[in-house]
């Protein structure tokens, strides 16, 4: 005390006063600026700790300036853990307690959709960034929590929030879905490529090697990671080391840091190549969906053609069939064989082609759009931009079927034909506000 009294905060602004026969006033002084100092001390530790994003468990994080997060939710309270425990409970036999990532993004809504459907715990976590508009995601929230999912508002880099999900549910599974999505996004934005597909991944990772017991994860790598690969079809065994964009170098990136964790904690990992997903409550930055809204606006769309006026196609893949893709993936993943960031021996290490097995034509998509749409469409054909696009996808799909009988069952009509019906019910007189 005495010491604090004597020394000056700033050194030379005051000279110590040694003199043993101080007055009361001046104690009392000293008093009164020990206690100012102590408080803007406390203020300023406050502060630091309240702005600080590593604390940020009550707060949806900012590590990512280029993304506009619109999360105000708080992670605590009794009432809010009671609705987490509810949202993953099990309720099926030998049924799974599954977190899944990305939940209010398109396949993650599906697929949480048909675990809880069949009895599975289902506990969501995604950031609600505005890469596309979030009132969709939203509305796909909305959906989920009338079937008794929940979805925490927060990010898969918020090492916090996560490590708080595990504490509160011992999740056999992780379904990670979240992303930042699209290839051509990439030349705009490189920076949120990095933030979600390899930082976040590293942090789910961390946390999950770390929890006992270790869930096994499923998640979503891309077709897009074949890149400039011209064998067809695309098989796993292809090589995959010539990405076209910075998105597939990311996906291929989340392969091999996969390998890492499942090499040094004994984490049991199933990457899933998805070819092209389309279906109802879609992505609005993929190609069928601004081609629909552009179509009945009367808007030109722009088709692109390899060289020398080569076809550019796709093996576009119906949700329902990746959604099965996804359950049968995680039906077959062994167990973690590490806990508590102890390996304790070799774990599964899988990457499955989830494709349709059919390329089509991206002609020929707009024409079944056309014929959907009863609209002709104005096309704008032009050449394969240099944007990290590739002319060409198909897969082999024989390794997802031999292991759990995966077998895509929707050809392209059918399936836009489900869109089409899903995007004019929800969008109806609101076209214009599409984004
Ligand atoms: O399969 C995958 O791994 C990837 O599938 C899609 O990527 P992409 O196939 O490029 O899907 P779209 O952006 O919907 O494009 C579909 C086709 O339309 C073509 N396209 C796209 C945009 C455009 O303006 N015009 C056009 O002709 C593309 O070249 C492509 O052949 C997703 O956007 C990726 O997130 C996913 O990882």
């Amino acid at each position: 005390m005495s010491h604090l009294d004597h020394t000056p905060s700033t050194p030379g602004k005051f000279k110590i006063d040694k003199s043993p026969y101080y007055s009361r006033t001046r104690w009392h002084s000293s008093a009164a600026k020990l206690t100012l100092w102590s408080f803007l001390f406390v203020a300023l530790i406050f502060l630091f700790f309240y702005r600080s994003p590593s604390s940020s468990s009550n707060n949806p994080p900012s590590s990512d300036p280029s993304r506009r997060y619109l999360a105000s939710t708080t992670w605590s309270g009794a009432a809010w853990e009671k609705r987490v425990r509810t949202s993953a409970r099990i309720r099926s036999r030998n049924g799974f307690s599954v977190l899944v990532t990305g939940a209010a993004g398109f396949v993650g809504t599906h697929v949480s959709s048909a675990l809880k459907r069949r009895g599975d715990g289902v506990l969501g976590i995604d950031n609600f960034n505005d890469y596309y508009d979030p009132t969709l995601k939203r509305a796909r929230q909305a959906l989920l929590e009338r079937s008794g999912v929940l979805i925490v508002e927060g990010d898969i880099n918020d090492v916090a929030l996560l490590k708080k999900l595990f504490d509160m549910v011992p999740f056999t599974h992780v379904m990670h879905l979240a992303a930042q999505a699209g290839v051509r996004y990439a030349m705009q934005n490189p920076g949120s490529y990095v933030h979600s597909n390899i930082a976040g991944f590293v942090s789910l990772l961390e946390v999950c090697k770390d929890a006992n017991p270790q869930p096994a994860i499923v998640w979503a790598s891309s077709s897009s990671v074949y890149g400039l690969n011209t064998k067809v079809p695309f098989s796993e065994k292809d090589r995959t080391d010539q990405p076209a964009s910075l998105y597939a170098a990311t996906k291929k990136a989340g392969e091999e840091i996969a390998h890492t964790y499942n090499h040094i904690y004994g984490l049991s990992l199933t990457g899933l190549r998805f070819f092209t997903v389309y279906g109802p409550w879609g992505r609005p930055d993929m190609a069928y969906f601004f081609f629909t809204k552009d179509i009945l606006k009367g808007k030109s769309i722009p088709i692109f053609e390899a060289a020398n006026h080569g076809t550019v196609a796709r093996d576009f893949t119906y949700i329902d069939d990746i959604v099965k893709g996804c359950l049968g993936s995680l039906d077959t993943a062994q167990k973690s064989t590490g806990s508590g960031g102890k390996k304790k021996g070799p774990a599964q290490l899988r990457v499955f082609n989830l494709g349709n097995t059919s390329p089509v034509p991206v002609t020929d998509l707009v024409s079944i759009l056309e014929r959907l749409l009863k609209v002709k469409a104005k096309r704008n054909v032009m050449k394969l931009p240099r944007n990290g696009d590739v002319p060409y996808t198909h897969a082999n799909i024989s390794y997802a079927q031999k292991e759990f009988g995966y077998k895509p069952t929707t050809d392209l009509q059918t399936g836009l034909k489900k869109f089409v019906r899903w995007y004019l019910s929800y969008y109806g007189d609101k076209k214009a506000v599409v984004r």
